[in-house]
């Protein structure tokens, strides 16, 4: 289990991760969802150890990453976004020296390294320099080497980014199963589509903040509206039928509002489009707005 207690990050006189609170259960994948600079990976860097904390814990079975590094370390794996190895290695002699940091003997090593070689789809792939590698074959590598510790606790951080389709498929499958084995997993993805399909939670951040956390299942859907014209009328009209959220000609409405009312509202001739979703990407831009710039 992990649970992160007001855990806040300041570099630079701002805080990029700003008294996040969340847990991942036992059995349980939540997808960690936010734009691009939102806190995603230092949260992750946080929550294994390799950055600290200017403030709050976070807390790996029973084991605090501030206090009991080493303890709390050993029930983790973890898979970064960048990854960076020794390239001029073999696969298997990194993956060797990756496991002696676990205190595993070699032979030991040797059977977890047939095992998770044969998982990722490297197997025979041992004995080459991971400077050969390709980038989805780095990636696959990197997943098997954030499984050698048999963590019960996984982060991955965008684990499917520069996989083919048949990769993707490969983490969706795995995470599934260390869910079922009782493992908790915390992954970041900007493939919505992919967080749908396996996540039991969402946890959305923005600017270091956590502002939403949603069951899957719970996930409410929003009525959007694009319109061929916005004008204050319009606008101060929908505000009194309900929460919107405005991004351009795009509307917002939480699921619950009278259609009818709102088709009243905009001018039935004034719409281009007109659904009710549950799609994580339309409830993305409800949250998150439309445009392209990065924090
Ligand atoms: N070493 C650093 N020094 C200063 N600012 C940093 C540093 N590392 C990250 N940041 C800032 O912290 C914020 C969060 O970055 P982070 O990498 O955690 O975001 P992210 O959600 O993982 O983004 P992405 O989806 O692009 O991977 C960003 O504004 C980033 O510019």
């Amino acid at each position: 289990m992990i649970r992160l207690n007001n855990v806040t990050k300041a570099l630079n006189h701002k805080n990029i991760i700003d008294n996040v609170s969340f847990s991942v259960n036992n059995s349980e994948i939540v997808g960690y969802v936010g734009p691009n600079g939102a806190g995603k990976t230092t949260t992750m860097k946080i929550i294994v150890g390799v950055s600290n904390p200017s403030s709050g814990d976070v807390i790996i079975d029973d084991y605090s990453i501030t206090k009991d590094k080493d303890k709390a370390q050993r029930n983790i794996g973890w898979i970064p976004e960048i990854i960076n190895f020794d390239e001029n290695e073999k696969a298997i002699d990194y993956f060797y020296y990756i496991a002696s940091f676990y205190g595993i003997g070699k032979e030991e090593a040797k059977r977890i390294a047939e095992e998770l070689f044969h998982l990722v789809g490297l197997e025979g792939k041992e004995n080459q320099k991971i400077k050969t590698f390709s980038q989805g074959m780095k990636r696959r590598y990197a997943i098997a080497l954030g499984l050698i510790n048999n963590p019960k606790n996984l982060i991955l951080d965008e684990p499917q980014n520069g996989l083919d389709p048949q990769g993707i498929i490969l983490v969706r499958e795995l995470l599934m199963k260390m869910k079922n084995k009782g493992c908790a997993i915390l992954f970041s993805s900007h493939l919505l589509g992919e967080i749908e399909k396996i996540a039991d939670r969402i946890v959305f951040i923005d600017k270091g903040k956590i502002i939403k956390e949603v069951k899957a299942k719970e996930l409410s859907g929003v009525v959007k509206i694009v319109l061929k014209e916005v004008n204050q009328g319009i606008l101060t009209k929908i505000m009194e039928i309900g929460d919107a959220r405005v991004k351009g000609n795009v509307i917002y409405l939480n699921e619950d509002v009278d259609l009818i009312e709102v088709i009243q509202a905009v001018g039935k001739r004034n719409i281009i489009e007109l659904k009710q979703s549950y799609d994580l990407e339309d409830i993305f831009g409800s949250l998150y707005g439309l445009n392209n710039s990065v924090e």
